[in-house]
């Protein structure tokens, strides 16, 4: 398809030369592009399809870098990056060395702040609002946060602090969708706002009358906005953000590009800070996104002409397993409550919600409510299983420590997407949970393939006590691992064919390579035994003494190497006294982990087989 207006725009720049006639037909032709593009790369769709009009009105009435545009998770930022230079990067988004699928300002001085994790463009926006204002720079701050993203507490803990920032600007998308239906009270407080004619008519009626009285007007707008709240209040139904110290606009149709870019333009004489509510329909002009916005949150490549089945089951994966298996451990277990992060259907709960709805808890994207939540469950004599992304799980470490560990509590944590994950880059990665599990004195398992996922999740829902955690890759279980069957125990010796000096320790997913490393030593006349864990943390019992017999040992670890399970085997080695020679290989703090496949992230951090092959024939 041709983007004859699209191909025009290689800048914010050209941007502002168009006609205001074309803006309408831009939106449509990025629209088009999206979804072509997507389909072959796959990526975030939906969410981006229902930002282009906001994102072009903000290019349009602001000036990027000068003004600082701050996404809210980042996944929506496509259409920014359109504007911003970069369309001909779109055929390698989410690539090795290609386009980040979130802002990056490595990758574009209009990428304000990076993003990846929700609820911080309110933070980071009063931030340089705030450095704008000591360093009398010019220039407007705009947070563009979703309403999923405004379940997180991190928002109140920034709109607590917005003061008097007359250059900051949060615009709220409000598509009544996080990544399955928005939950929660806030969700509902939205739909009054966006249904009840008092916050339509008399909010839009007072401000134009106010506003249009040119002196009289704004100091008057100002008293409505500041101390004055009971004459505001006399006035019209004042909206939660307006008590807060926002002046509250809207709701505004978020896809009139028109009417947005002069309701932006119009900020620039703003007088407090502004929150802009435009409502939006998430997965917009793509039919089968609007009609399922969260099977097209994220996708891989899609024949757009035949829209995925939603009623089809998904593919199978640890995160399918570990949900069809909850669900079925819950029946006879009533004490049994799953919680999730609005992640129900990228943890798997969606089986366990069909089933036990009342013990099903989505709490929105609030790691740390749910964690605490789940301490509160327990001290009640309910069994909770916290299902959350290893990487949004490290928002919840104090409360690990402080609510479930102190009180030695019964909480069970369910850490997917454990280990290195392809697409969405360096703030996704789930490398840092058996580091600070450790710390934290947190039992730690890792099933390797699905067959131990189910029985270590049954062994720790009936043995554990106290919090303990399980942990398994994102999506499916490697053919060779499935291929070993079962450990019942919590570690494995896979033993060679002559006697070895050398053994190779690993856990997780990563065996697949480990053993393809050993069988390439082998092939060269060097044989390696191989110990595959499955409990982690603290290390099995017995294998430090097993361990000592081998002169050489390769520890590796698709997580930090540093505080890791690796290291912990290295301090237990040194209360032996054991002479060998310990090769850790893991992650190192201070590489930037890429956006790339599973495969290429290995092979860069040298995780592959040959790369492990070769670390035992150097050292
Ligand atoms: C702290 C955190 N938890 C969970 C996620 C996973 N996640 C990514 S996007 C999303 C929903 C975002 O909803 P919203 O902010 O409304 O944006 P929309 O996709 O509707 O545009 C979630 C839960 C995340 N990125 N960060
Ligand atoms: C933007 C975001 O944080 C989520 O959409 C995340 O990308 C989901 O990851 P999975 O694709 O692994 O479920
Ligand atoms: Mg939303």
């Amino acid at each position: 398809m041709a983007y004859s207006l699209l191909e025009r725009i290689n800048s914010p720049q050209d941007l502002k030369k168009l006609p205001a006639g074309q803006l309408a037909p831009l939106c449509e032709e990025i629209r088009a592009f999206l979804i072509e593009s997507v389909s072959k790369t796959g990526g975030h769709l939906s969410s981006n399809l229902g930002t282009i009009e906001l994102t072009v009105a903000m290019h349009r009435a602001f000036t990027t870098p000068m003004d600082k545009i701050v996404f809210d998770v980042g996944h929506q930022c496509y259409t920014h990056k359109l504007l911003t230079g970069r369309r001909q990067q779109f055929d390698v988004l989410r690539k090795l060395n290609g386009l980040s699928g979130f802002p990056s300002p490595r990758e574009s001085v209009h990428d304000a702040f990076i993003a990846g994790h929700g609820n911080t463009a309110i933070s980071v926006a009063i931030g340089m609002a705030r450095a704008k204002k000591l360093k009398n720079e010019p220039g407007k701050v705009i947070a563009l946060v979703g309403d999923g993203a405004f379940t997180g507490g991190m928002v109140y803990e920034g709109m607590n602090n917005i003061d008097t920032l007359n250059n900051l600007i949060v615009i709220l998308n409000d598509n009544k969708m996080s990544i399955s239906k928005n939950v929660g009270s806030l969700s509902r407080y939205l739909t009054v706002l966006r249904t009840n004619p008092e916050y339509n008519r008399a909010k839009a009626n007072t401000e134009t009358i106010l506003s249009a009285i040119p002196l009289l007007g704004s100091p008057l707008v100002r008293a409505l906005q500041g101390g004055k709240a009971l004459l505001r209040r006399g006035l019209y139904h004042s909206t939660m953000f307006e008590e807060m110290g926002f002046q509250y606009l809207g709701p505004v149709d978020g896809h009139d590009v028109i009417k947005l870019t002069e309701l932006f333009q119009n900020l620039h004489h703003q007088t407090a800070p502004v929150f802009v509510h435009a409502v939006t329909v998430k997965g917009k002009g793509f039919k089968p996104a609007e009609e399922n916005p969260g099977e097209f949150h994220g996708v891989s490549s899609f024949d757009p002409s035949h829209a995925l089945d939603p009623d089809v089951a998904p593919a199978a994966s640890f995160s399918t397993c570990f949900g069809q298996h909850l669900e079925a451990l819950a029946e006879s277990r009533t004490n049994v409550c799953a919680i999730t992060a609005a992640m129900k259907y990228g943890t798997g709960l969606q089986y366990f919600y069909r089933h036990f709805p009342d013990r099903f808890f989505d709490v929105g994207m609030a790691e740390q409510h749910a964690v605490t939540f789940a301490a509160g469950l327990a001290s009640q004599g309910m069994l909770p299983v916290v299902a959350i992304y290893s990487t949004f799980l490290q928002r919840a470490y104090d409360q690990m420590i402080h609510d479930v560990c102190l009180m030695d509590l019964n909480v069970v944590f369910a850490v997917d997407r454990a280990g290195l994950v392809p697409g969405d880059g360096e703030t996704h990665q789930g490398i840092y949970d058996p580091a600070f599990f450790r710390q934290i004195g947190i039992p730690v398992y890792s099933p390797c393939n699905y067959a131990e996922l189910t029985y270590w999740l049954e062994y720790l829902l009936d043995q554990g006590k106290g919090p303990r955690a399980i942990r398994y890759a994102r999506g499916g279980e490697p053919e060779t691992l499935s291929l070993l069957g079962c450990s019942k125990q919590p570690y494995d010796v896979y033993k060679a064919e002559g006697p070895a000096k050398t053994a190779f320790v690993t856990y997780g997913t990563l065996t697949a390579e480990v053993l393809k490393a050993a069988q390439l030593l082998k092939q060269q006349g060097t044989d390696v035994d191989v110990y595959k864990l499955v409990q982690i943390n603290p290390l099995p019992d017995g294998l430090c003494e097993e361990l000592t017999r081998y002169d050489h040992i390769l520890f590796a670890e698709e997580c930090m190497e540093q505080g890791g399970i690796g290291d912990s085997l290295g301090a237990a080695l040194s209360e032996y006294r054991w002479p060998g020679h310990l090769t850790l290989r893991g992650v190192h703090s201070g590489r930037a982990i890429p956006h790339a496949s599973v495969a290429e992230l290995r092979e860069v951090l040298g995780l592959d087989a040959s790369s492990l092959a070769n670390a035992i024939e150097r050292d």
